[in-house]
């Protein structure tokens, strides 16, 4: 699977502590980050991450771009609910095309928990075969009784 690892600055540290923790999880997986989140995950870790430009120079737009293409699985996006950002409209861009897409994605650590936990339990094994945008009854059924579609 991609996983898009975004962290803003006062969450830098909560993420590198859940990548290290989730590290031989996270392993396993394509890993893609904005740069300055990539370079503090690939300084405090063994992970080998894919980085795009820092999100307020346009990561975040990249990020959003590989989503809308169908490019990235599973964003995990620890982000500050407490300051305002210059580039708030590319983060609020970012979210809403992984709403447009049905990309699982996590802005908190609580629910990074549980995503995280989750692919590894194979939950996610339906993303390869998944066309954008098409859940639909037949699909939710073969997820709700465990076949994955
Ligand atoms: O600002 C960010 C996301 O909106 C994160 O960017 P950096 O990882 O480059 O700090």
């Amino acid at each position: 699977m991609n996983i898009a690892l975004i962290a803003h600055d006062s969450k830098k540290s909560l993420m590198i502590d859940f990548a290290t923790a989730y590290q031989n999880i996270l392993k396993n997986h394509e890993l893609y980050a904005t740069g300055t989140t990539g370079l503090r995950i690939m300084e405090n870790t063994q992970l080998s991450v894919h980085r795009y430009q820092s999100g307020p120079l346009g990561g975040d737009q990249q990020i959003g771009a590989a989503v809308s293409q169908n490019e990235m699985d599973l964003v995990i996006f620890l982000r500050d609910p407490l300051a305002a950002m210059p580039h708030e409209p590319d983060v609020n861009a970012l979210i809403r095309l992984c709403d447009v897409y049905n990309v699982p994605l996590a802005t908190n650590i609580g629910t990074a928990e549980v995503l995280v936990r989750g692919l590894d339990a194979g939950l996610m094994n339906w993303r390869p075969n998944y066309e954008q945008g098409n859940f639909n009854k037949d699909i939710l059924n073969n997820l709700a009784n465990g076949q994955v579609k």
